[in-house]
């Protein structure tokens, strides 16, 4: 049996759900999972629509035949075959725990992506991308080569394929025009519980204020630096006794699971861009884990 889902954002009104189940039986489709989120503040809808058909469907003329019914309510609207794993590239710079995170969850396919290619600012991470049989790019960056950089970045990404960028904690700001080409489309785990913290040594401007909670955030990214829509976060408790390399320790295990939360969100169509925020829809059961059973 194969599935797809269908994903919704319209101005708000009356008729949206019925327009859309009744075109989704009289194409064959049998709706396995709905959900939706109606935002008074914005006035904007959003829906996602999980779905199944016994014969298949051709996703290019569904498209065309819902084309109608977008055109009546103004929808952006997608479908997407739920087999096809989204193109990856993963960006890092010295800290790996993140990275080797990823490696290990798509390797045992908890996590549903494609890493096509893995890009550092240095060489510390190439063994462990080439062994997991992945192309590995060292892009090193200065303040007088970024745009060369990005540029060799963007081939990287093009030729990949890619669809979306991860930055496992890459730490180069990206430039303006970049997060705008790339706008939605690029995914940054920061560690601290935004919008507490932005920017560099987030853990030592931590330790200073004296909290009693650290965490971390994944947003995409925009040209405001750690300011983009935030997709996912947590925290995990600290204590007066603890220095800022304890919080690095800490921090590991919740910075890659947050960022393994959002890309996961992101790339099974959860999550919908609402101005500044995000409107993120739950996976269904069951859908994390695909590792069987020791
Ligand atoms: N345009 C954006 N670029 C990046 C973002 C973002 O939100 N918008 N997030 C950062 C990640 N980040 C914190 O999570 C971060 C990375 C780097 C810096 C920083 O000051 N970098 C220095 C160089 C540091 C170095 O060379 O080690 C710099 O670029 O001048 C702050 C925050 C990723 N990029």
């Amino acid at each position: 049996m194969t599935k797809y889902c269908l994903t919704v954002t319209c101005a708000t009104t009356r008729g949206i759900v019925a327009a859309i189940a009744t075109f989704l039986a009289e194409h064959g489709c049998n709706i396995t999972d709905s959900s939706q989120f109606d935002d008074v503040e914005t006035s904007r809808f959003f829906m996602r629509i999980s779905f199944e058909s016994q014969d298949g469907v051709d996703l290019a003329a569904l498209e065309a035949d819902f084309a109608a019914i977008a055109k009546t309510f103004s929808m952006q609207f997608a479908f997407h075959d739920e087999a096809e794993k989204m193109k990856v590239v993963i960006m890092v710079s010295r800290f790996g725990h993140c990275l080797n995170d990823l490696l290990y969850r798509v390797r045992i396919g908890a996590l549903p992506v494609e890493i096509v290619a893995v890009i550092s600012n240095h060489m510390d991470y190439q063994k462990a991308v080439v062994n997991s049989d992945i192309p590995f790019h060292c892009i090193r960056v200065t303040k007088e080569n970024k745009p060369q950089a990005e540029a060799a970045i963007m081939k990287v990404v093009e030729e990949a394929g890619a669809e979306l960028i991860v930055l496992a904690r890459y730490m180069q700001i990206l430039s303006d025009e970049m997060c705008q080409k790339m706008s939605g489309r690029i995914i940054n785990i920061h560690h601290s519980f935004l919008p507490s913290f932005k920017g560099a040594n987030p853990y030592k401007q931590a330790f200073a204020r004296g909290v009693k909670l650290i965490g971390a955030t994944s947003h995409y990214v925009t040209a405001d630096l750690d300011e983009g829509p935030i997709i996912e976060q947590d925290t995990v408790r600290i204590t007066h006794a603890q220095s800022p390399d304890d919080y690095v320790s800490l921090g590991r295990d919740v910075e890659s699971q947050v960022l393994a939360r959002a890309i996961h969100a992101h790339a099974n169509h959860r999550v919908f861009l609402n101005g500044n925020k995000t409107v993120v829809f739950q996976a269904s059961p069951g859908s994390y884990s695909s590792e069987k059973m020791g």
